[in-house]
């Protein structure tokens, strides 16, 4: 009875018409019978892979037929995809953050085992490969260890085919041998077929049936005997090599004659000596595209096939292959506790700045909100160098804070702790001051003259008689640093309110009405806010979106990308997941964390920040979770278009700069050229931001125009990621 039947199987990658097109399997013939094993052997790049691919339902032929445990891969009905097979793929394919155990148990519990069932199993391959302890993480594994554990996940649930692309790569002799044991027992006591592919030829004399494939198509396929005796050869290898050397010398050569007699099994090629011209017998055959060249050009010094120096060449290209293979393996799981790390950062950092308030700081809180912008930015790059700037730029404003905390004015009853907003600290003269701020240490100083008492004094009692000089000495004088706007801006305000007080304190205390104090411009109660409004409670809103946003891009970008990089996504399909279940899983995960996120964010908020939310929390965190999964989707349509980490972050960061800058938190869209406004309006979080603004500082409810336009913009945007993922998806497939 036949397991897998592929019939004139036809595969290229590459356009139909491109005459460059990678033809992969070239009208292919296979048979694998149930309660066997196969042992499909061939050179680097000769398609086993792909062949393999469209056995197990993941990719499909261009031509010709499968036929699968009775069905067609991939249709419905023939179980395939899905716990019918088992499929250990050429990489590793497991979640690295699993333990061992975990990982067994996933796919136990994917194949609908039981959890006794699956306990049962586990005991007996972890004997058999001599798994480490469960809880070791998979990442935390040596490469030889990591192909065990994908080796066992592909056999925890008894399948009826067993697909194993290179299952004892990187694995001791003694334990190859034991697999082919365990292999050899069950196939020939059970229906179970085993397909694998091997680079050490040798071991697959073991095989039932053996597949030589070269360039797309099967050289042979006969009982390892029977082409041991076809070939006169002691050894696989020989054989082999004999049989490409009978074969011809490139692929050209493969592809030109195919049709004429390509496809056939050994049995039906009945003098495979006289099929072959005599220069394609004196050819060299190419064992591996790495050692091809090496190979001719040893035949080429000798004049004749040396079977011993190609076998050593062998040798060493399996070993190279190895170390790459691991140095990969170490990179790819470095790289991504990196990446997982990364979108991380800004909640640490928001929740880092809010400790640093509740425990030592009494900074205004906009300092705050610039630091986790600071940090945001971090975030995109460049780490410590930003990280440095802020160092400074914390001492320097706690600094200036100090020192206005006990400016010299006699503020009376007005100056309370909570008044301080400077750091205090006294210069002898003025160069020292002056320097100082050049210098960077501080950020303004403030300069009274030796006899400033006395001249203003003498400018209040004298008027127009005082001495000349004294108006120009009563003045306080102030420099500042004014490289930094936001910082300087709080001073003045602050320096100005100070000297109000003063002056109102003055009049008061001589019995003048206050008003005289004052410039006769009053501002009255506001209408929304209030006079003592930080900045935080503008950028808040705007901060906090993009926050979510980006973080649900980020999240699952590097989530899909890092699925389909190692393998993940591929195996859990053939295990018989949809990829619509997946993206449900993912979603619903997603969706609970960034629940978890919008909660969290606006407590710290409330709590932390002070950002005093006037409206309903609900139409708060609803907006934060409309945006959250547009955000998700983006991270979708990332994954969908880069193949890489890299690109991925290319794209990410090359969007959130304009977002950010052009959402209003920064640049106001009032001061912006029309045009401009008019794209800025468009981005994800503008018009969102404006209602969130409106549902904290107003109150408004979302019956108000400026509050469900901000819905009804990420709603517009939902709806056209979902439309451009879902056309990435089909132009992807
Ligand atoms: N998605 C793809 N697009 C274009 N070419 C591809 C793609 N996948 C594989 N190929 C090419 O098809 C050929 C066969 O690849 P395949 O992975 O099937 O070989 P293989 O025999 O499994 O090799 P190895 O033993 O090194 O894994 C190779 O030349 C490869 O570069």
């Amino acid at each position: 009875m036949t397991a897998v039947e592929v019939h004139s199987g036809y595969k290229y990658y590459g356009k139909e018409n491109d005459p460059n097109k990678k033809i992969v399997l070239n009208h292919l013939n296979m048979s694998v019978t149930r309660g066997s094993i196969y042992g499909l052997l061939g050179a680097s790049g000769c398609g086993k892979t792909t062949l393999l691919s469209c056995i197990v339902g993941r990719k499909f032929l261009n031509d010709g037929e499968i036929s699968v445990l009775g069905g067609t891969p991939g249709t419905p009905g023939s179980g395939v995809p899905g716990p019918r097979i088992g499929y250990m793929p050429q990489e590793i394919a497991l979640v690295e953050e699993f333990s061992i155990k975990e990982t067994i148990y996933y796919f136990g519990r994917i194949y609908g085992m039981s959890t006794e069932k699956i306990r049962e199993r586990y005991k007996l391959l972890k004997e058999l490969l001599e798994l480490p302890c469960d809880d070791r993480h998979v990442g935390n594994c040596s490469g030889g260890q990591q192909r065990r554990v994908s080796f066992a996940a592909a056999m925890v649930h008894e399948p009826e085919l067993l697909i194993l692309d290179e299952p004892t790569v990187g694995l001791d002799p003694l334990l190859r041998e034991r697999i082919w044991q365990y292999l050899v027992e069950t196939t020939s006591s059970s229906k179970l077929a085993v397909i694998i592919t091997t680079h050490y030829i040798e071991e697959a004399r073991q095989a039932s049936c053996i597949g030589l494939m070269r360039n797309g198509i099967l050289l042979a396929e006969d009982s390892p005997v029977a082409i041991l005796e076809r070939f006169n050869c002691t050894n696989l290898e020989d054989a082999f090599l004999s049989l490409c050397q009978k074969h011809g010398p490139s692929e050209e050569a493969d592809r030109t004659t195919h049709q004429s007699h390509t496809i056939r099994s050994i049995k039906s090629i009945e003098s495979p000596i006289e099929d072959v011209g005599t220069d394609i017998k004196k050819s060299i055959p190419p064992l591996t595209s790495a050692t091809d060249e090496k190979s001719k050009s040893l035949y080429e010094e000798s004049g004749k096939p040396i079977t011993k120096s190609i076998k050593e060449l062998k040798k060493n290209s399996y070993s190279s292959d190895l170390k790459t293979h691991d140095i990969i393996l170490r990179h790819v799981s470095k790289r991504k506790s990196k990446e997982l790390i990364k979108p991380l950062l800004p909640v640490f950092s928001i929740q880092f700045s809010g400790l640093l308030r509740a425990s030592q700081f009494h900074s205004d809180t906009v300092f705050y909100i610039f630091v986790t912008f600071h940090k945001l930015l971090c975030f995109a790059y460049q780490l410590n160098k930003i990280d440095r700037h802020i160092i400074s730029f914390f001492a320097n404003v706690l600094a200036v804070e100090w020192y206005f905390s006990s400016f010299p004015l006699p503020l009376g009853t007005a100056a309370t702790q909570n008044d301080c907003f400077s750091l205090q600290e006294y210069y002898d003269t003025f160069d020292d001051a002056y320097h100082a701020t050049k210098k960077g240490k501080i950020w303004g100083f403030i300069y009274f003259t030796s006899n400033f008492t006395e001249s203003l004094q003498d400018v209040r009692d004298n008027v127009r008689d005082a001495e000349p000089g004294s108006y120009d000495n009563q003045e306080i004088k102030v420099y500042l640093d004014k490289s930094d706007q936001q910082v300087t801006f709080f001073l003045e305000k602050k320096l100005l309110e100070a000297y109000k007080n003063f002056a109102e304190y003055l009049m008061t205390e001589c019995q003048l009405p206050k008003q005289l104090a004052n410039a006769p411009i009053n501002f009255e109660t506001p209408l929304y806010g209030t006079f003592d409004d930080e900045f935080t409670n503008f950028m808040a809103p705007g901060v906090i979106m993009t926050m979510v946003f980006f973080l649900a891009t980020l999240i699952t970008a590097t989530i899909f990308i890092t699925d389909r990089l190692e393998g993940v996504w591929d195996r859990t399909l053939v295990a018989g997941i949809t990829a619509l279940e997946l993206l449900l899983a993912h979603i619903m995960t997603q969706t609970s964390i960034m629940l978890l996120q919008c909660i969290e964010i606006v407590l710290l908020a409330t709590f932390v920040f002070d950002v005093q939310n006037q409206g309903s929390n609900a139409v708060v965190i609803g907006l934060l979770m409309l945006l959250g999964f547009a955000g998700m989707l983006f991270g979708l349509l990332i994954s969908i278009f880069c193949d890489a980490h890299s690109t991925a972050n290319f794209m990410a960061t090359g969007t959130f700069y304009p977002m950010i800058i052009m959402c209003g938190i920064m640049w106001p869209l009032e001061g912006m050229p029309r045009y401009l406004q008019y794209i800025a309006y468009c981005f994800p979080f503008t018009v969102p931001s404006i209602s969130m603004r409106n549902v904290l500082v107003k109150g408004w409810s979302i019956t108000d125009f400026q509050v469900y336009m901000g819905y009804g913009t990420i709603i517009i945007w939902i709806i056209s990621l979902l439309l451009l993922c879902l056309v990435g998806l089909k132009m992807k497939k």
